[in-house]
């Protein structure tokens, strides 16, 4: 079976649609870039034609890649103070020079539709999710729509960055898996992978996962975004494999990268509806 994201995605955004019609609501999004990747200038403009599909508004605030911290600072505290904007998403990464630790902490919690903030973090280990970062909840989603059980499964996360690996492996805790982080110094990794009911790669590396290292009948869910030999854009597994192998497995493009943003859509949506400061425009 292949999970669609793509399809799912674009059927949340249609509900996301009206539910943000009928709440009469005219939500924000603010996204903070700075310097010019062009990755991430891409990912952003994603981010923007998402809102206009949705009917939220978005804000772009573009920094030069020379930015201090105190800059980068000042601009997100604007946008906390601005009662006409319910989400801030600084894109990561950051500059070297820019202390992005200080910055994620400085967005207002009830205004962090990433999630990223320690706060939100905290609060999602703790088992009282409020914001959780866009990518695993996404994957949550998938996994839900699917009628893929979590409950006492063995769960393998590769990779254990604060916007990808950990938050994943604390939601599939609190989804009742047996969750595995693994990361660069994990030792006997493919054995591990092996055990592996639910495997979600996420280390950025084209074809690191083989089909040797895939249980028959796991459930495979593919976050990387890479690019292999000749351009190509793939994710972190070798598909053509490990998809005989698997019982679910989804695709890059069209798996987990639309759900980040329509997860992304739907955080920002209920930041609206939470923050009574927000009016119509
Ligand atoms: N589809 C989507 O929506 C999104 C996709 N991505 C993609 O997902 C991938 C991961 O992103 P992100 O988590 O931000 O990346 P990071 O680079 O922050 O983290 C990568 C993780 O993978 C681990 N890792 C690297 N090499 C190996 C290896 N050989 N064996 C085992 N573990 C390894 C690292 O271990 P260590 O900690 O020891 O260094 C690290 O924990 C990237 O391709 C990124 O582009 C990211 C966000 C959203
Ligand atoms: N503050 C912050 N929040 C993020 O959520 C965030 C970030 N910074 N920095 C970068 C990563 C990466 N990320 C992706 C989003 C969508 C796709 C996506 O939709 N990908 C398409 C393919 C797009 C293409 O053609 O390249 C797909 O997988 O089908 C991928 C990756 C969000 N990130």
């Amino acid at each position: 079976m292949i999970l669609d994201g793509k399809a799912l995605s674009e059927k949340r955004l249609e509900i996301l649609k009206e539910q943000i019609e009928d709440a009469g609501l005219y939500p924000h999004l603010a996204t903070v870039l700075v310097g010019q990747d062009p990755a991430s200038q891409m990912y952003v403009r994603m981010k923007h034609r998402a809102c206009e599909r949705v009917g939220i508004g978005s804000v772009g605030i573009e920094l030069p890649a020379e930015a201090t911290t105190q800059e980068v600072l000042a601009a997100v505290n604007r946008l906390n103070n601005d009662c006409d904007i319910a989400g801030i998403l600084v894109q990561l990464p950051l500059p070297a020079r820019v202390d992005t630790e200080r910055v994620i902490e400085a967005v207002l919690p009830a205004k962090d539709v990433d999630g990223f903030h320690p706060t939100n973090l905290g609060k999602l280990f703790s088992g009282h999710p409020a914001f959780v970062p866009c990518t695993p909840q996404g994957i949550m989603t998938i996994l839900a729509e699917y009628g893929i059980e979590t409950e006492g499964k063995n769960a393998v996360v590769v990779g254990r960055s604060v916007d990808v690996g950990r938050p994943m492996a604390a939601l599939l805790l609190n989804a009742n898996a047996t969750v595995t982080i693994c990361h660069s110094k994990t030792q006997n990794l493919p054995a591990i992978m092996r055990q592996a009911d639910i495997l979600v790669s996420a280390i950025g590396r084209a074809n690191f996962v083989r089909a040797d290292m895939v249980k028959e009948g796991a459930v495979v869910v593919d976050v990387g975004i890479n690019h292999d030999e000749n351009g190509k854009l793939c994710g972190d597994v070798d598909f053509e494999a490990v998809k005989e192998k698997a019982s679910a497995i989804t695709p890059v493009p069209g798996g987990v990268g639309p759900m980040t943003i329509a997860t992304l859509m739907e955080n920002t949506f209920r930041a609206a509806r939470a923050n009574s400061c927000t009016r119509v425009l």
